[in-house]
């Protein structure tokens, strides 16, 4: 897909691994809807991002995710905004296995509600003009995390989900395009969950093991998951990757057997 003059629709956007993918789709042309919860965060991003770009570039949707209601209003929004909806990232994340219905709630539950709104709108069949999907997991969407069960669940859904709606829009000849980005630890806010209690409850006592993994493995900038979600949504040959960003190999992909292969 060529992104210049393209619409995207961007959850979690305010702050961390969403901001940095907004910068990017506007650096590549795109307009983008910041949606966040958070208010003053999501404002303040637009102001700075308008001195940039300009203040037509962007448009911030306050909404949780978690709420239907709010969540279509969004999406609707958007489209007597801009007109249209190209791209979608569903990316608002949380890691809190005190709260852990919230987890799945916002992690996985609203990731399919956004998916099959972004669907309903973008699918060819239905007079939409096709489109590209990326859902953010999370390494710990393969691989076990001991001291996070419920976030590790949650990433593995998404991964899951991804894959099987990806094969469906291949069969159903959609016109969209739906992948997953698994990266490892990241710098952003959401690390700092894992030094409080309120996040962690019964895990708490092992915040440093899970530092240690951090030390070990290293922790990524999110500019480089902006880049592989534009290499995901440029690339045509994409549809249900699974696509891993680690310190240690960078960008590469899981990979199936042919059988388990989505085919464009
Ligand atoms: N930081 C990391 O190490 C990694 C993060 N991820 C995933 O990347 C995604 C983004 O995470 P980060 O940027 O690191 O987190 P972050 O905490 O820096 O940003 C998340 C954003 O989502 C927003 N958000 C949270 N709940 C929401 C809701 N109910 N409705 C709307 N917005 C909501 C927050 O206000 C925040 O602006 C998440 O899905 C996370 O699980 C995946 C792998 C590694
Ligand atoms: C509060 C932060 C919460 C979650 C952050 C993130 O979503 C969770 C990450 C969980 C585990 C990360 C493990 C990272 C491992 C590594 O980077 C390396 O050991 C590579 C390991 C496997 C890579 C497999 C491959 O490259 O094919």
């Amino acid at each position: 897909m060529y992104l210049n003059g393209k619409v995207a629709f961007v959850t979690g956007a305010a702050q961390g691994i969403g901001r940095a993918m907004v910068e990017e789709l506007l650096h590549k042309g795109a307009a983008v809807i910041l949606v966040d919860l958070n208010r003053i965060a999501g404002e303040q991003c637009k102001a700075s991002l308008d001195e940039e770009f300009g203040s037509h570039r962007t448009l911030f949707i306050q909404c949780d995710v978690t709420d239907e209601k709010q969540l279509k209003a969004a999406f609707q929004k958007t489209m007597e905004h801009f007109g249209n909806l190209d791209i979608l990232v569903n990316n608002a994340g949380v890691n809190n296995e005190k709260d852990w219905e919230k987890t799945i709630e916002v992690n996985l539950i609203s990731v399919i509600r956004g998916t099959y709104i972004g669907l309903e709108l973008m699918n060819v069949k239905n007079g939409g003009r096709g489109g590209v999907i990326i859902n953010i997991s999370s390494l710990a969407g393969l691989t076990p995390a001991a001291y996070q069960p419920v976030y590790c669940a949650s990433k593995h859904g998404v991964i899951g989900f991804t894959r099987s709606i990806a094969a469906l829009a291949s069969i159903g000849n959609y016109g969209v395009r739906i992948n997953t980005v698994c990266p490892a630890f990241v710098d952003t806010p959401l690390l700092e969950s894992i030094e409080k209690e309120e996040n962690m409850g019964e895990f708490y006592k092992y915040k440093d093991n899970i530092k240690d993994m951090m030390k070990s493995f290293g922790v990524l900038d999110p500019s480089l998951i902006a880049k592989g979600l534009i290499d995901l949504i440029e690339d045509d040959s994409f549809n249900g990757a699974v696509m891993k960003i680690t310190t240690s190999r960078g960008i590469h992909f899981e990979e199936y057997a042919a059988h388990q292969k989505t085919k464009v």
